[in-house]
């Protein structure tokens, strides 16, 4: 997919992605504080190709899903890391197309805009389901994504996908029977929770018709 090398963790500086801030408030006349970050809110879409009969998914490799494989101890400033101990494939993740709402656009104006540059598929806005949105985080991140559901067809593929820029993006096709089996295995899941949410959607209220 995309070869990871030379990995050192350094301190944040500054980002136009994440805002760090510590919140200061009083709970019940006790005062307190919370440690968190404001990063955008996003889209994801479930995208089947009816067709086929496949979902469309993403592949990418993920900074933060990578720190998470590392050992705390392993993990300190301007310490390269040992990508022979820690593999970055172990990066990798499987996700529903998202994205970060970083345009004065509709919510799923951004939807459509993501599904062609991550999977290549040129959708009207008009045939996004919405299905609703939810925090997706609430220890230490405060953001709302909201998820829409797609179905496309091999008519409306115009291009490979692959993202935009500096992304590296693979598309992943799945049928339901693989999908099932990838979020039923016992081993840890390389997917976020909205890709489960998703899943289940799709199984609960969409897969029986086809
Ligand atoms: N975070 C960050 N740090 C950088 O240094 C950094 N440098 C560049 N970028 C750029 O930000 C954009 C992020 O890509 P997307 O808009 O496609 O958003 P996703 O990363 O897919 O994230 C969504 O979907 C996820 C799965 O559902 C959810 O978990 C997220 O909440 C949700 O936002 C890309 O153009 C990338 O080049 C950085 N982004
Ligand atoms: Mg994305």
């Amino acid at each position: 997919m995309n070869k990871i090398t030379d990995v050192v963790m350094k301190p944040l500086e500054k980002s136009i992605y994440l805002k760090p801030y510590t919140m200061h408030f009083t709970q019940n006349g006790q005062k307190k504080t919370w440690d968190l970050l404001g990063i955008h809110d996003s889209v994801a879409i479930i995208i089947y190709n009816k067709l086929r009969k496949v979902l469309i998914l993403v592949k990418q490799f993920r900074p933060a899903v990578y720190l998470g494989t590392i050992d705390p101890q392993d993990r300190q400033i301007d310490h390269p890391i040992d990508t022979a101990k820690y593999p970055p494939e172990n990066g990798i993740t499987i996700e529903l197309c998202a994205g970060i709402v970083d345009k004065q656009l509709s919510l799923a104006e951004i939807a459509r805009e993501e599904i062609l540059e991550e999977c290549g598929y040129d959708v009207p806005v008009g045939s996004l389901e919405l299905i609703g949105s939810y925090r997706s985080g609430v220890g230490t991140s405060a953001s709302v994504q909201t998820a829409y559901y797609c179905e496309v067809t091999d008519a409306m593929k115009v291009t490979q996908g692959g993202g935009t820029d500096d992304e590296l993006i693979d598309v992943v096709e799945m049928t339901v029977a693989e999908v099932k089996d990838y979020v039923t295995q016992r081993d840890v899941v390389n997917s976020p929770p909205s890709f489960l949410f998703g899943i289940y959607w799709f199984l609960l209220n969409k897969s029986s018709k086809y």
